[in-house]
């Protein structure tokens, strides 16, 4: 018996290793093709297992392997530029090709060329990977490509423009001084967690006109479970924390009672998705009735009503579903990680927040006073510490494209033929990290780098800093972001100072290292962020 558990085990082994032989055969054949330089690792890279553990266990590799092996290992772990930087494009060149068994893919670091990929949307599309992860509620404007795209995006990004910026600056400073209050009491380790509950509640706000009180606890399960959007909102928050498994497991096998008691929960929650759109949608139809609403879920209702199809504005059931993720996920993990990485590098370097200081001095000190219309604009040094966050950290590592049909493109080193199904990463990170670029100074916070001498944000040239990509697919809620960003941070810091909360052990100066050093420990779920939030020990002092 032992012996026939032993040999289907080596036929099984055996046949995962060759037929795995074969597909690095066929993505290496493919590769060379391009004339990009290659790097070729044997690790089967999008396994479930690997996609989940590869990430979680990337010290410990690091710690016992030897270097040339690591390297063929780190490669191929999602976020693996965050730690490398521009590392492997200095080895390789601007551009190169990784193959292993289950990627063919091409990595950008060149500016021109990454900006021509973006530019180029039938030519390179939203690849089925992305559909996969971040579709796992349905399609959206984020994962389709063609006319279904094209058709999502006039619907989805008209809702995100300058008309939803005054509702998000009252939101925002409305929030932040909640907040603000709760912290000069309470100093400790709840600030990242507290800009996350902005976030979530500006979203909530401009999208579904849904007032929330600022809380310090983003976790709790909110009162509001039943009414839908409480539910929502917080199943929305698990997801964005979990995405691998929230996208890759299925449900039945989340909650089965030998997983831990944080992947039960997101299981039990992701069930009920569905009950909660249908709440949400049908109270908002309730409201519309009563007096007709101008947000992105009653924009939502509207197009729901399949009659509109012959007008070609329609959205189906699973649209709606796979929209409302991207629009409460994608804009609120996103703004909420770079609010995080901004307040740490404030209060890491003070002297940035003395300049800032500068700007907000001719602010009234009554927030509720501000309007959007007239303080905004007159406070780009605000914006400028936003896109220098954005360059050392951009919450979206890289855009993801893929060859649809066999593509050509050039750069400094020739014309390359690109093969379907090729995948293509145009590198934010990379690209934002280069020398060449930024100059000496590149990995220093320095958001005076981004004014120019008539006090006014500079535009760097194209291609240079993507954190929202570039071209047709540019992210729509640019505007959405810097507001709340700039109306959050113009609330903390013109009436507060923000400094590490040393632990009775440690000084000043080791309280801001370990700061820093938490957020060099970043990790990428659904978008880049700190791996240990409460690491981040604070303390904000009125002035
Ligand atoms: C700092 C904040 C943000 C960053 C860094 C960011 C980044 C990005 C990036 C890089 C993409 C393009 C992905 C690709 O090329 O495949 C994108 C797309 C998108 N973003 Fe954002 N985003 C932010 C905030 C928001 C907000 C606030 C919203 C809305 C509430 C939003 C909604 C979207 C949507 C709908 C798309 C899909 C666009 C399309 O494919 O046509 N984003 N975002």
């Amino acid at each position: 018996m032992p012996f026939q558990i032993g040999t289907s085990v080596a036929i099984v082994v055996t046949a995962y290793v060759v037929f795995k032989s074969v597909t690095l055969l066929k993505n290496y054949t493919n590769a060379r093709r391009s004339k990009f330089p290659l790097y070729v690792s044997p690790i089967p890279s999008r396994s479930i297992a690997w996609m989940i553990l590869g990430p979680a266990l990337r010290l410990q590799y690091k710690k016992y392997l030897p270097a040339w092996l690591f390297d063929r290992l780190d490669i191929t772990t999602h976020g693996w530029e965050f730690h490398r930087r521009t590392e492997y494009h200095d080895k390789l060149g601007k551009a190169f090709v990784l193959v292993t068994p289950d990627e063919c893919s091409l990595w950008v670091a060149d500016p021109d060329l990454g900006n021509v990929i973006l530019q180029r949307k039938k030519d390179f599309e939203q690849p089925p990977i992305t559909a996969k992860i971040v579709g796992l509620l349905g399609p959206s404007v984020l994962t389709t490509n063609g006319e279904d795209w094209q058709r999502q995006r006039r619907i989805v990004a008209p809702n995100l423009n300058e008309k939803i910026s005054e509702t998000v600056w009252d939101e925002s400073c409305l929030q932040a001084k909640a907040m603000l209050n709760y912290m000069v009491q309470h100093p400790g380790d709840q600030t990242l967690n507290g800009l996350r509950v902005i976030a979530k509640n500006v979203i909530g706000k401009a999208g579904y006109d849904t007032d929330t009180a600022w809380s310090p606890n983003e976790q709790h399960l909110p009162d509001g479970l039943s009414n839908g959007s409480g539910g929502y909102f917080h199943t929305m928050s698990l997801i964005a924390n979990n995405i691998i498994p929230a996208a890759l497991l299925p449900t039945w096998f989340m909650r089965l009672p030998i997983m831990p008691t944080s992947l039960q929960l997101l299981g039990v929650q992701m069930n009920r998705v569905p009950q909660y759109i249908q709440t949400m949608l049908a109270a908002e139809r309730e409201a519309a009735d009563e007096k007709p609403r101008d947000n992105f879920l009653s924009m939502l209702v509207r197009l729901s009503d399949q009659e509109k199809m012959s007008s070609g504005k329609f959205l189906t059931e699973q649209e709606i579903s796979g929209n409302l993720f991207t629009f409460t996920a994608a804009g609120f993990d996103t703004t909420a990680n770079t609010m995080g990485y901004a307040v740490i590098l404030l209060t890491a370097y003070p002297e940035w927040q003395d300049w800032i200081r500068e700007e907000l001095e001719s602010l009234d000190q009554d927030v509720t006073k501000w309007r959007y219309d007239s303080v905004y604009s007159k406070c780009p040094r605000i914006l400028s510490v936003m896109h220098e966050t954005l360059r050392l950290f951009p919450p979206v590592l890289h855009s993801t494209r893929c060859v649809a049909q066999t593509q050509e493109v050039a750069d400094l080193t020739g014309t390359h033929v690109l093969t379907a199904s090729m995948e293509v990463y145009v590198s934010h990170q990379s690209i934002h990290k280069d020398h060449s670029i930024w100059g000496d100074d590149v990995l220093e916070f320095k958001p005076s780098r981004w004014i120019d001498s008539a006090g006014q944000i500079i535009t760097p040239a194209k291609g240079t800093f993507i954190p929202w990509s570039s071209g047709p697919r540019i992210c729509p809620g640019v505007k959405m972001a810097q507001v709340e960003f700039v109306a959050t941070f113009a609330t903390l810091f013109r009436s507060a100072k923000c400094e590490p909360l040393p632990t009775e052990l440690e000084g000043v100066e080791a309280s801001r290292k370990n700061i820093c050093d938490a957020m060099a420990d970043s990790i990428v779920k659904l978008t880049l962020q700190v791996r240990e939030p409460k690491r981040v020990r604070l303390q904000w002092i009125p002035l």
